[in-house]
């Protein structure tokens, strides 16, 4: 099927500066692909290629399988949400609503029946009247997705929507956000985040960028559980990146490694090329703290403790005979029976954990 949104080799480049190295990825219609990076490293630039705000340097974006590199951002019949709200201050709630429809010249009757339909399905049907100076910041970012939503556009984006808003909040609006995508099932979303939390509870598909570059894109449980770069293990989920040695393939789905005199049974997530670096993922709720090394743990040294509320998140060093220290974190509910900081304690990792080729 004809993708919805197609990104073939689009670049962008601001003088000497480049904010988008070759782009190619696709979006099926329906689907929500959470765009997912840190700072700077290229997402909006790329959302803003797709809208038509920025010209690429080179490549072409398609949207229905129709080129659109050359149109202007109002004729390219999409729905665009950014973090700042942007709503027009000097309209009440409704005007800004119909601001889309009414510069597509839609019959008043269409308008205020379709303005009265979205800010419903937004949950914002009774402050029509207000002006955005007189609504929070949630409920104005609720109707500028209503105005996006208005025109009905088959791709709706949404640039670090939720950014402005306080954490409580935020976790609403993706529940909310979550209930709207069950109400358009064949509108396609694009979703730029840095939230990981946002992108795996909202998308079907994530693309990880990094330094303007696109590092992986996939779906949610596969770059959450067997990522196939480091820097998608580490920035989706946190993994700790755990330098072990291959000793034997036991099938194409598991290998044992070796880390210090423990053994253990992991899960390459590609083809481990002869030679190659590799590093285990290990989640940090995954990994076991004890007080003292020995069975079957990994020696390690404890080195600084942070209750969390909910339970404590503990640094720890590995201490492993002809390995460098290397950095862990663990999260556990308690830290009864542990010794203090700087004291020796033994780790635990589990089986199963994906191996990540890490490139030398
Ligand atoms: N108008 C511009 N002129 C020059 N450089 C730019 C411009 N816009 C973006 N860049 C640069 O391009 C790179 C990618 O920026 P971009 O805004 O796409 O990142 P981002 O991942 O969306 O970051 P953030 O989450 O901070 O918005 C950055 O290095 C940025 O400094």
């Amino acid at each position: 099927m004809t993708p919805a949104v197609e990104f073939r080799g689009v670049s962008v480049h601001f003088g000497q500066t480049c904010a988008l190295s070759p782009l190619d990825l696709t979006v099926a219609r329906g689907e929500t692909l959470a765009v997912l990076g840190p700072s700077g490293s290229g997402k909006s630039t790329a959302l803003k290629a797709l809208a038509g705000f920025v010209r690429p340097s080179a490549g072409r974006v398609l949207l229905g399988g129709e080129d659109v590199t050359d149109l202007p951002p109002h004729r390219r019949g999409l729905g665009v949400v950014v973090q700042s709200y942007a709503l027009f201050p000097h309209l009440r709630v409704d005007g800004n609503v119909a601001f889309g429809l009414k510069s597509r010249k839609a019959p008043r009757a269409e308008v205020t029946s379709r303005v009265a339909e979205v800010l419903d399905m937004v949950g914002m049907g009774a402050y029509a009247k207000r002006y955005p100076r007189e609504l929070s910041g949630g409920q104005q970012q609720r109707v500028a997705i209503a105005r996006a939503l208005a025109i009905r556009p088959e791709v709706l984006l949404l640039d670090e929507p939720l950014s402005a808003l306080d954490a409580a909040l935020r976790e609403d609006m993706v529940a909310e956000l979550l209930r709207l995508r069950a109400e358009l099932p064949d509108t396609t979303l694009v979703y730029v985040t840095h939230d990981q939390g946002e992108a795996l509870a909202l998308a079907d598909r994530i693309a990880v960028m990094r330094d303007s570059r696109l590092v992986e894109a996939g779906p949610c449980e596969r770059l959450y559980h067997r990522p196939s770069e480091e820097f998608t293990a580490s920035f989706l989920g946190a993994s700790n990146l755990i330098p072990v040695e291959v000793i034997g393939a036991d099938g194409p789905k598991r290998v044992t490694v070796r880390l210090g005199d423990r053994e253990l049974s992991a899960e390459p997530t590609g083809a481990l090329a002869d030679g190659a670096k590799v590093a285990l993922g290990v989640r940090p709720h995954r990994v076991g703290v004890r007080a003292a090394s020995g069975g079957g743990t990994v020696p390690a040294r404890l080195t600084g403790v942070q209750w969390r509320g909910s339970g404590f998140r503990l640094d720890l060093e590995l201490t492993v005979d002809g390995m460098p220290p290397s950095a862990v974190r663990a999260e556990v509910p308690t830290v009864d029976g542990l010794p203090g900081v700087g004291e020796p304690v033994g780790v635990s990792i589990p089986d199963g954990c994906p191996l990540v080729a890490v490139r030398a």
